[in-house]
């Protein structure tokens, strides 16, 4: 049996199964079975298992990436060129774009690197367009009746996205955003959410103890036992903090390679419906109804990407001068203290450092506050840096 026959078998017998307290050990183990053998899936190393995700080589460029995803024909292409300037292939026929196209968007001074994917492929595996290297794998969706849906790997440019759109035309059915979501899934990606609050610790002895600040509303002991033992954990400490903590949310910790990226979902072509339908497409959460082809909405579109981007301009002043508040040091939000600001001018800058002062939001005084390499800056905060 291949491994797709496989992942498809256990997606069959858990649709039969209801979840019960007699049940629950047994589907434990199946969320565990299914996990191990999508990891399969992606990852033929770690054993069996369909094509390996081969990704395209794009030099990565500027402070932050945001990924294209969608099928084809969405618009990916249309709105990439006159976001970027730079030149994406554009037709009503689907698979125009064959490999990804690197663009640059310059957002309150900081250059966004834009990446136009190639088109999702739903539909028979005959690797149309560009051949099987670039198929990344095949996946079942998670409903209730599984199908084949071959994917074009955006999954090794879409993992290391910062951002990730997924475009959609509101003109096809909107249970395309589903499959999109299930497909991204399936290669370990988690879209706007945060890792669960959840510890597996092993240890050498003494079985299995969970503990949980909160109450356990969707998994249960059983299967928490179940999900561990078919990791072959014998021995570790649970510590569950999640609300509503799922059997997939621990699958996801003890599977660790899970990648959480924020994502929106952009709908494209709104020129072609009316104001109606249009007030039904703003209900949908992290979504931004726009048109490429009319440019309707799309300054919405980049405010809403440089949010969910949470990046941080810092302004360089020199001794004596106003600050250079035309051109930002851009830091990553985690990545942003002294130490970071030095970094990203020179390599000797810190070394050379004697103290900084700051001015702006992470400052205690108006008058600006003097501070080491270890203090961390906010977004559009002012530094200078007095060298020894
Ligand atoms: N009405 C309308 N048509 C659009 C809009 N954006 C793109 N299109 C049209 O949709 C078709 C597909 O556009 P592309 O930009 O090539 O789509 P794509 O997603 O890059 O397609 P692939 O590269 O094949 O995956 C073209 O005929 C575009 O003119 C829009 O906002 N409104
Ligand atoms: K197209
Ligand atoms: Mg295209």
């Amino acid at each position: 049996m291949t491994t797709v026959q496989k992942i498809k078998e256990i997606e069959d017998e858990m649709a039969r199964t209801q979840k019960n307290k007699a049940t629950s050990y047994h589907l434990g183990q199946l969320k565990a079975k299914l996990a191990k053998l999508r990891h399969e899936l992606i990852d033929p190393k770690s054993g069996g298992g369909g094509g390996g995700g081969i990704g395209f080589d794009v030099a990565r460029t500027g402070v932050a990436s945001v990924g294209f995803v969608g099928f084809p024909s969405v618009g990916k292409s249309t709105l990439m060129t006159r976001l970027t300037g730079t030149h994406s292939e554009v037709s009503e026929i689907e698979f125009t774009t064959l490999t990804t196209v690197p663009g640059t968007l310059k957002v309150h001074g900081a250059p966004i690197q834009i990446l136009d994917l190639p088109g999702i492929i739903e539909g028979a595996n005959d690797g149309r367009g560009r051949g099987r290297q670039v198929i990344a794998g095949i996946f079942f969706s998670n409903s209730q009746k599984p199908q084949r849906l071959p994917i074009i790997p955006s999954e090794p440019v879409a993992r290391t996205c910062n951002l990730i759109f997924i475009i959609l035309d509101v003109l096809k059915p909107l249970g395309d955003k589903k499959i999109i979501e299930s497909e991204l899934e399936g290669f370990g990606i988690r879209l706007n959410k945060k890792p669960p609050a959840i510890i597996v610790r092993k240890k050498d002895k003494g079985g299995i103890a969970i503990t949980n600040t909160v109450p356990l509303t969707s998994i249960d002991h059983d299967e928490i036992k179940a999900i561990l033992s078919e990791y072959k954990i014998a021995n570790a400490d649970v510590a569950i903090r999640q609300p509503n903590a799922t059997a997939d949310d621990l699958v996801d910790i003890i599977e660790g390679n899970r990648v959480y990226i924020p994502a929106i979902y952009v709908l494209n072509k709104i020129d072609a419906i009316s104001i109606e339908e249009l007030d039904l497409l703003y209900k949908i959460p992290h979504s931004v109804p726009i048109s490429s082809k009319e440019w309707l909405n799309v300054d919405e579109l980049i405010e809403r990407m440089w949010h969910d981007l949470d990046l941080v301009r810092v302004y360089t002043k020199p001794r004596g001068a106003a600050p250079d508040y035309s051109a930002p040091v851009v830091l990553r939000q985690g990545k942003c203290t002294v130490q970071d600001f030095c970094n990203a001018i020179h390599k000797e800058i810190a070394k050379q450092m004697k103290y900084a002062i700051v001015w702006g939001s992470s400052a205690k005084h108006a008058r600006g506050q003097k501070v080491g390499l270890d203090h961390v800056l906010e977004d559009e905060d002012v530094v200078h840096i007095a060298k020894k």
